[in-house]
């Protein structure tokens, strides 16, 4: 693609009419660079691509993109900020991939992932191509790929969606962090469909507030009704029980529809019956009542369900083929996951990092727990410090016997970040184990029969991040190695 196609939609100011060289790719990386790229030169939070710009030449850079005058050789476009139109860039270079895609957008503090998978199996259940970006992986097709971040930047994410649409994916799934919105990373994604779970306290080291974070993820709303050249309506599934979703309906173009279950929505549940093997109910579409059986438990499993069969039902899936593929999901890795040995006492390992999620999880264990519930859990390093004290609080309020541990303590001193939970429980009792193995290990010696251990924060993690190393560490496997040493 030529230089001047490629920047047109870019809409700069002054058109840009110099030299023309045809652009074989475009990187953010210097070390990516070949003959023919266009570089794009970003303020990281470490490093400002800026300084590589002069090293992109050399490596073969035929153009670049700043947000500064920078006196190079070859052509230095110039455009405020480079970040949001990397994204508009990589849409036009990889051919607008998402406006032929059904395209599902998924955002909230809690539910995302979940709601993803529960998502996706509807549609590969009926023979749908499927393609995921979440938290966990990247899936396009049968292929999954490890990723860095819930939401990609947007030269990964676009050519994802492009190798998506090589291998046949009809349907894209995807997680969008309240990150990813504010950056501009999804700026270009053309969705369908845009989902609201829930929002509750999080990322404040990045938003610094309740409001800014829920602005934030009003733009996937705003971004959604822009756009009506796909041939059939946009719809935006919002969580009636939420609060946060009034600004959402007001923010979108699109249609709304609603699900809930304490107050009246499109999509409802009720007589909700929770056993410690799953959940049945009834869900309201239109004043008829269609009964559904889960292998899901906790009140937070039937709002990811509705949202999902909400999002199944306007995409046109019938409702009878909906409902037989969530009731085949067994769970979703390493949510709510059971370790299983043989031993008389029950261990859940669960990604629960908010303190939403955790008093959620540790409710539905209460719902169910005959004796003791013990909770092992800790709080990220070099993420939202406030946090702390409500994590240490919930786990006191809910469990028998806290014990407080590292999670991914990054280059914070892991007691330190043990002192900011400790200042939240003062006068409790709860026990300070700062090695996770060891934690792990102490509560499943002291478990006797009946009672409940759950292993919060790190779900389907297979890694501890201490300092800047990353260690092998699967909550899964230490627990089972300790209930078979016991
Ligand atoms: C704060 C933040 O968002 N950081 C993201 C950012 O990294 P950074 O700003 O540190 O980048 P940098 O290293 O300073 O580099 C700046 C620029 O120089 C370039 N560079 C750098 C070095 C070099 O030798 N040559 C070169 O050209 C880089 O390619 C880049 O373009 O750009 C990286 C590449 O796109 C991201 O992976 C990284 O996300 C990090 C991992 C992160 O933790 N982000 C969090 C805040 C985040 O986005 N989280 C959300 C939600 C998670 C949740 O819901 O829990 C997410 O969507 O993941
Ligand atoms: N709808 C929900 N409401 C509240 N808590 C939930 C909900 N769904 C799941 N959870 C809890 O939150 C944890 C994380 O769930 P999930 O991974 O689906 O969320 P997420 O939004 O993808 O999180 P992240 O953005 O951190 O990746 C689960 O392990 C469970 O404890």
């Amino acid at each position: 693609m030529k230089l001047q196609d490629l920047v047109q939609p870019l809409h700069l100011l002054v058109p840009y009419e110099g030299t023309n060289p045809e652009i074989t790719s475009i990187e953010n990386d210097n070390r990516k660079v070949q003959n023919g790229s266009l570089f794009i030169c970003i303020k990281g939070y470490t490093v400002d691509g800026h300084d590589f710009a002069e090293s992109a030449v050399k490596n073969g850079a035929a153009a670049v993109l700043s947000e500064k005058a920078l006196p190079l050789s070859v052509p230095v476009i110039i455009v405020n900020d480079t970040t949001r139109a990397m994204a508009v860039l990589a849409d036009a270079f990889y051919n607008h991939p998402t406006k032929k895609l059904h395209l599902i957008g998924i955002t909230g503090t809690n539910g995302k992932t979940t709601t993803s998978h529960l998502i996706e199996k509807i549609f590969s259940d009926l023979n749908h191509s499927t393609g995921l970006i979440g938290t966990m992986y990247t899936k396009i097709g049968d292929q999954k790929i490890e990723t860095k971040n819930t939401t990609p930047e947007s030269l990964v994410l676009q050519k994802g969606f492009q190798q998506m649409l090589d291998a046949g994916v009809d349907t894209a799934i995807m997680e969008v962090s309240s990150h990813a919105l504010h950056m501009g990373r999804v700026h270009g994604c053309d969705y369908d469909i845009a989902v609201f779970t829930n929002l509750t306290q999080d990322h404040l080291d990045y938003h610094k507030t309740m409001e800014d974070y829920m602005h934030a993820k009003s733009l996937l709303f705003s971004q959604l009704g822009n756009t009506f050249d796909k041939g059939k309506p946009k719809f935006a599934v919002l969580n009636a029980d939420d609060t946060a979703s009034e600004l959402y309906r007001k923010s979108t173009a699109a249609h709304v529809v609603t699900y809930g279950i304490d107050n009246e929505a499109d999509f409802h549940a009720r007589n909700i019956q929770m056993s410690s093997a799953g959940t049945t109910f009834e869900i309201v579409i239109k004043e008829k009542s269609y009964p559904i059986d889960i292998q899901l438990i906790g009140k937070f499993s039937v709002y990811n369900v509705l949202a999902s069969v909400a999002t199944a039902f306007v995409s046109k899936i019938p409702i009878e083929a909906i409902i037989e593929s969530i009731e085949g999901v067994k769970g979703v890795d390493g949510r709510f996951e059971l370790v299983n040995a043989g031993q008389e006492f029950t261990v859940i390992v669960d990604y629960a990092h908010t303190p939403d999620s955790l008093e959620n999880v540790l409710k539905t264990i209460q719902s169910f727990a005959k004796k003791r519930i013990f909770v092992i859990v800790g709080c990220g390093g070099d993420r939202d410090k406030t946090k702390r004290p409500l994590m240490a609080e919930i786990s006191c309020r809910y469990a028998t016997v806290p014990i407080f541990t590292s999670d991914n303590p990054r280059s914070e001193e892991p007691l330190a970040i043990l002192k900011d939970m400790e200042d939240g429980v003062s006068g409790k009792d709860y026990i300070t184990i700062p090695d996770r193995r060891e934690a792990i290990i102490a509560a499943i010696n002291q478990a006797t029969a009946g009672d409940v251990i759950l292993i919060a924060g790190k779900g389907h993690e297979t890694y501890q991040i201490i300092g800047s190393n990353v260690y092998d560490f699967d909550d899964r496997v230490v627990a089972r190695e300790a209930i078979e040493g016991r």
